[in-house]
C-alpha cells in the first residue's frame, strides 16, 4: 500500500501556478509515478507538489518539490509562499522557516492578507553553478544555438541559479516566438545538463518587467516565482532595471527586491487556498 494513503493535502495556487501541499510530517515519501498520478487528477492537479517532511531544529518543515512530470526540483517560489501560508495558519505565527536541498528559506507574512514574503537566498551566476555543460566567463549573455528559424528572434540569454536553473531571453515582443514550441527544445538543450526553466522577458521600465515562462518538468504555467527572481536579478545585473522591480506574469504580479549587502532576493506575492482533502487510492491510480 502507498505510504501516502490518508495523508492530508491542501490544493492552492500562487498567481495561478497550481500547487499541491502534501503533509508528510507523519511519514511517507512520494514516488515519481505517484507524483504523475496526482498531477493528472482534478482534485490534486498541480504544476508543483510541495511534500512537507519533518524539519530539524528550528526548521518548520523540510520540503521536497516535484514537478508534474515526476522530476524533483530544489526550489519553487510560488509553492514556498503557499507552504509558508499554510504553516503560518497552522501555528498562528507570522513567520515560518523552511528548508529544501538548496538551503533554508525564511518566510514572513506580508503587509496585506494572504501575501507572503520569502527570502530566496543569494543567486549564483558561475557557469558551473547554473549548471552549464561548458565554461562561460560571463553568464550575463551566453552563446546558445537555438536553431536557424528562432536564432534571429531570440538569442544570448542571461543565465542564473536561484536554487534551480534558469535561462532568460530578452525580447521586446513576448510573442516573438511560440514558447510552447521552443520551450521544450530549450529546456532540454545540451548546454543544460540538468535541463532549465526558460523565460521570455520584456523590460517595461527601470522597475517593471513582464515574463512568459516554460517551466522545466511542467511546461507553460501561469506564473513561476523562481523565474521572476532569476529574471529580476539578471535584469539588474545587466543594468536593464534597478534592484526593486514588479514582475508581471500571465497569472499576476510579484515584487522582487534584490537586497544590497547580502545579495539575498526577497519575493513578495499572494498564496491562494482552493480546497483540502486526504489522499486515497483512487487519486493514486495510474491515469
Ligand atoms: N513554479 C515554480 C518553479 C518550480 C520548479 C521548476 N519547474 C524546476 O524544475 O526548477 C516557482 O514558482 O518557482
Amino acid at each position: 500500500m502507498s505510504s501516502l494513503i490518508g495523508r492530508p493535502f491542501l490544493k492552492m495556487n500562487g498567481l495561478g501556478n497550481e500547487i499541491l501541499v502534501l503533509d508528510l510530517r507523519e511519514g511517507g515519501v512520494v514516488t515519481p509515478a505517484e507524483a504523475r498520478a496526482l498531477a493528472a487528477r482534478d482534485a490534486t492537479r498541480f504544476d508543483q507538489l510541495m511534500a512537507l517532511h519533518p524539519g530539524r531544529g528550528d526548521v518548520d518543515a523540510f520540503m521536497r518539490i516535484y514537478n508534474a512530470d515526476g522530476s524533483e526540483a530544489a526550489a519553487c517560489g510560488n509553492g514556498t509562499r503557499c507552504v509558508a501560508w499554510a504553516l503560518m495558519r497552522e501555528s498562528g505565527r507570522d513567520g515560518a522557516l523552511l528548508e529544501t536541498s538548496a538551503g533554508p528559506l525564511v518566510c514572513s507574512a506580508g503587509a496585506e492578507p494572504d501575501q507572503v514574503t520569502v527570502d530566496m537566498g543569494a543567486p549564483k551566476f558561475d557557469w558551473a553553478d547554473i549548471p552549464l555543460s561548458e565554461p562561460f566567463a560571463d553568464t550575463r549573455a551566453i552563446e546558445l544555438q537555438v536553431g536557424p528559424i528562432d536564432a534571429p528572434l531570440i538569442h544570448s540569454p542571461s543565465v542564473a541559479n536561484v536554487g534551480n536553473p534558469h535561462a532568460i531571453f530578452w525580447v521586446s515582443d513576448l510573442d516573438v516566438v511560440d514558447l510552447g514550441r521552443v520551450g521544450p527544445l530549450l529546456e532540454n538543450h545540451p548546454l543544460f545538463p540538468e535541463r532549465a526553466n526558460i523565460s521570455l522577458a520584456r523590460i517595461d521600465s527601470r522597475a517593471a518587467l513582464t515574463l512568459k515562462v516554460w517551466e522545466r518538468g511542467a511546461g507553460l504555467t501561469l506564473a513561476c516565482g523562481t523565474s521572476a527572481c532569476a529574471s529580476a536579478v539578471s535584469a539588474a545585473r545587466t543594468r536593464r532595471t534597478g534592484r526593486d522591480v514588479t514582475v508581471t506574469l500571465p497569472g499576476g504580479s510579484l515584487r522582487i527586491q534584490w537586497r544590497e549587502g547580502d545579495d539575498h532576493i526577497l519575493m513578495t506575492g499572494p498564496a491562494t487556498f482552493e480546497h483540502d482533502g486526504r489522499i486515497d487510492a483512487a487519486l493514486l491510480a495510474e491515469a
